[in-house]
């Protein structure tokens, strides 16, 4: 008998395919893969020597997964989880968990009564540093949490550069800068800091030719007594991605594009800059694999779960929300 589990990867485009790349180099599962796109599928199949390939969701569920992937566009993640639970297979969801509330709830009953592992792929979760700065301040090192800056930006069409022909397009479709990419950063925040409760958005589309959705971001909102300010965009040159607490007694910063975190306690002092080891941006999916395959073999809670994927759901579409009624909204905490 194999020790290795039976994944499902739904989905082989940009990130179904780092996916499937990231827990084949885990060794620890057989992969298969469903993708609607015959010529992608065809070429995944053959480029990562997989056997089972199917063209719908109906014909990989005949013989149904122990887990699965579901990296399809965001609108098509809760039918799929709905299916997949229904049948007692253990997924990792790709973030945003939807680009809505529909059939979200019932999901959340439907993986509670049949005691699946369910987790969504917020990565940030996977970087050493962000996990080492999370123990930190949860280990009350630098006292209570008093204000959180956020500051992230990337070039998108350097990274994405196919973002004019898929779900990026269309909010509807989980597109636009607040459920693509600040959707990661909320998430992180929350995980940091505990959930927003309430927010206020300003955006824009400013310069990302080819879509009309927000492409710069600016929110302000609260998690609880901590006071956040999350400000993104995806078209400067310099990819970075800081998120800084200010603490009682410390501030602490993580810098994902330097994968360190770092933190200073005297006034006037230096950082004190604490490295990680991420050679490449495969080495996060991969330690999301294995956290997830870990959840999965020892039946415990995974890296973000479902619930907390459902609140960051909330804190997109309350951003959403704030830009069309230009006002403060409150998240609601399930
Ligand atoms: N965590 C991260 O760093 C990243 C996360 N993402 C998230 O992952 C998701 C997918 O994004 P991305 O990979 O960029 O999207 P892509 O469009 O590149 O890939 C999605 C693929 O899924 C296929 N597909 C659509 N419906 C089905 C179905 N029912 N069954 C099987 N395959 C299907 C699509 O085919 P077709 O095109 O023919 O419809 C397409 O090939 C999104 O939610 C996105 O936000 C994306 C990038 C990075
Ligand atoms: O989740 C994601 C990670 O960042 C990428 C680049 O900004 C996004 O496109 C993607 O959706």
């Amino acid at each position: 008998m194999s020790d290795l589990v039976e994944v499902l990867i739904i989905g082989v485009g940009s990130i179904g395919e780092r996916h499937l790349r990231c827990f084949q180099a885990s060794n620890r599962a057989r992969l298969s893969i469903c993708e609607t796109n015959s010529d992608l599928r065809e070429r995944i199949a053959q480029q990562y020597g997989i056997h089972q390939s199917y063209s719908t969701l109906d014909e990989a569920l005949t013989n149904p997964p122990e887990a699965a992937v579901i990296a399809t566009p965001a609108q098509l993640h809760i039918p799929i989880a709905h299916r997949l639970a229904e049948l007692g297979v253990h997924q990792l969801i790709e973030k945003p968990l939807s680009a809505n509330l529909e059939g979200v709830a019932e999901l959340c009953k439907v993986i509670e009564q049949k005691q699946i592992i369910a987790s969504v792929a917020y990565v940030y979760r996977a970087h050493p540093a962000m996990q080492a700065m999370k123990e930190a301040i949860a280990s009350d090192r630098f006292g209570k949490p008093l204000q959180l800056i956020a500051v992230s930006g990337a070039h998108f069409p350097t990274y994405r550069p196919a973002y004019r022909q898929t779900y990026y397009t269309n909010h509807a479709t989980g597109g636009g800068a607040i459920q693509d990419a600040m959707t990661h950063v909320f998430n992180a925040g929350e995980w940091l800091v505990g959930p927003i409760e309430r927010l206020v958005a300003d955006a824009a589309h400013q310069k990302l030719e080819g879509v009309e959705v927000e492409d710069t971001v600016q929110v302000l909102a609260r998690h609880g007594e901590v006071l956040a300010n999350y400000c993104l965009n995806q078209h400067q040159a310099p990819t970075e991605n800081t998120i800084t607490v200010v603490c009682q007694n410390g501030t602490a910063r993580f810098e994902m594009h330097n994968n360190r975190w770092s933190w200073m306690v005297e006034p006037g002092g230096v950082w004190q800059d604490i490295p990680s080891d991420v050679p490449e941006r495969d080495t996060l999916f991969i330690n999301q694999a294995n956290k997830f395959l870990d959840a999965v073999a020892e039946h415990a809670t995974p890296a973000c779960t479902i619930q907390e994927g459902m609140h960051t759901l909330h804190c997109n579409l309350a951003a959403l929300e704030s830009l069309t009624h230009r006002n403060w909204q409150t998240v609601p905490v399930e």
